[in-house]
């Protein structure tokens, strides 16, 4: 298992990055219409690891599509930097948990990660620069001639999360990126969303099933409820940084906090 080796780079000074504020969101209309986001407020700092966990169907994508300005909110709002979200920000990035709909076939590593810089009018030298940097952080720049299906599934992902950095957001919203992999892909994949935060300074909130994987990765955890989703509760994590898979799961604080988020989700 990979120990991370970073101090986290979280300012002293927090600065709000996002605030959503009174989030709604409502599909269909008139005897059809189904309200899933009820009211969410809360708030990310700069440089903060948010993990958003709820009960299954809770609205947690619905969430994150709201954030990423994918999908327009019935009503409140989310900010970016103090700017209302009404459609993708620039300064954000997304990783889902489907990489092999995320990655092009057809183009190599490389041009997997190059292309959307090129579509944002990036400079050759910068993008060869940036792209290098990206892979170098995911341990992939061996790999970069090579095409997505000649890679395992955690190295996919690790293109994914590569390609994301290399355009250099300022907030990284991640949908279960860890879902598709197995276990021990898993941790390392953990461990990498941690260095490259603490790497890169970004501003990560990243939804998550699984409540171990929460409490490992986060600052802090907010806990949504269902029919309809309402933050049910905010949980500050503590643990000692860097974290590390034995010694940090080993923590009675861990376990503490793990079984407080897991009631709080039992309650639906
Ligand atoms: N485009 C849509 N139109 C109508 N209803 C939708 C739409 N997208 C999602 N829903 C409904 O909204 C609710 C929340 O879905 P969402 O995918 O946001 O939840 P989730 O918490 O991410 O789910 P999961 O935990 O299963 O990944 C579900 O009942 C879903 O059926």
């Amino acid at each position: 298992m990979t120990e991370v080796v970073t101090e986290p780079n979280v300012p002293q000074q927090a600065e709000r990055r996002l605030t959503i504020e009174g989030l709604c969101k409502t599909y269909g209309s008139g005897s059809n219409a189904k309200t899933v986001l009820d009211g969410l407020t809360f708030d990310v700092n700069a440089g903060e690891f948010v993990c958003i966990v709820g009960p299954s169907g809770a609205g947690k994508t619905t969430l994150l599509k709201c954030l990423s300005g994918l999908l327009p909110p019935t009503s409140g709002r989310a900010c970016l930097d103090g700017e209302a979200i009404t459609g993708p920000p620039e300064k954000l990035a997304l990783v889902f948990q489907e990489y092999t709909r995320s990655l092009m076939p057809w183009l190599t590593v490389e041009k997997n990660i190059t292309l959307p810089l090129r579509n944002k009018g990036v400079s050759k030298r910068e993008r060869g620069e940036r792209t290098r940097e990206a892979l170098e952080a995911v341990s992939l720049a061996d790999s970069r001639r090579h095409y997505p299906w000649q890679l395992s599934g955690g190295m996919q992902q690790r293109v994914a999360i590569a390609r994301a950095l290399a355009y250099q957001p300022e907030v990284l919203v991640m949908d279960e990126p860890f879902a598709s992999v197995d276990a021990q892909t898993r941790f390392e994949l953990e461990d990498l969303a941690q260095r490259v935060r603490a790497q890169f300074g970004v501003t990560v909130v990243f939804v998550t099933h699984d409540i171990d994987e929460a409490v490992y990765l986060a600052d802090r955890v907010v806990v949504l409820g269902s029919s309809p989703c309402r933050v049910r509760e905010i949980i500050p994590v503590n643990l000692a940084a860097p974290r590390d898979q034995v010694r940090t799961k080993a923590d009675p604080a861990f376990t503490e906090l793990r079984s407080r988020v897991f009631e709080l989700i039992r309650k639906g």
